[in-house]
């Protein structure tokens, strides 16, 4: 096997990892599953509303945002409770501080969606 097809040959493999990650964090999540829910009732309301091309760029980067902090967040759960499985403060304090960051980008998505909705129903 060539050098170039090695690379594209561990390029795939590297995908099919993620798949998996992505395929098992929503198979045990309940948080992703809402949002893959929120995610498709949004994309209707943009196809309903006929939103722009912005708004559709808009509203597709928040939902990834949501969605890969969210895995992110789940990760570093799962770190979490495989390095220190016991209560620590520090471990609840990462846990934390992770959601935070999901909570931070959950906020902007419904503030950037109030600000694309709003006036096409008011
Ligand atoms: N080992 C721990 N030590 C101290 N506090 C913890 C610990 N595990 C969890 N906590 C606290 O409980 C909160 C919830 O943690 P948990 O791991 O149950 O996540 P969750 O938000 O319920 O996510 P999920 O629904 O994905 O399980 C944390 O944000 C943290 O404040």
């Amino acid at each position: 096997m060539s050098k170039k097809d090695s690379f594209l040959v561990n390029r795939l493999k590297s995908v099919g990892h993620a798949y998996k990650g992505v395929v098992h964090l929503i198979k045990t999540e309940s948080s992703i599953k809402i949002q893959v829910c929120i995610a498709i009732a949004v994309t209707i309301t943009g196809f309903y509303f006929d939103i722009s091309n912005t708004e559709w760029l808009i509203q597709i980067v928040f939902i990834g945002l949501v969605m890969s902090l969210e895995g992110m967040n789940t990760a570093f759960e799962h770190i979490s409770d495989f390095v220190h499985p016991d209560t620590h403060e520090h471990i609840g304090r990462i846990k934390d501080i992770a959601a935070g960051a999901v909570l931070i980008a959950a906020v902007s998505a419904v503030i950037a969606a109030l600000i694309i909705y709003i006036p096409k129903i008011f």
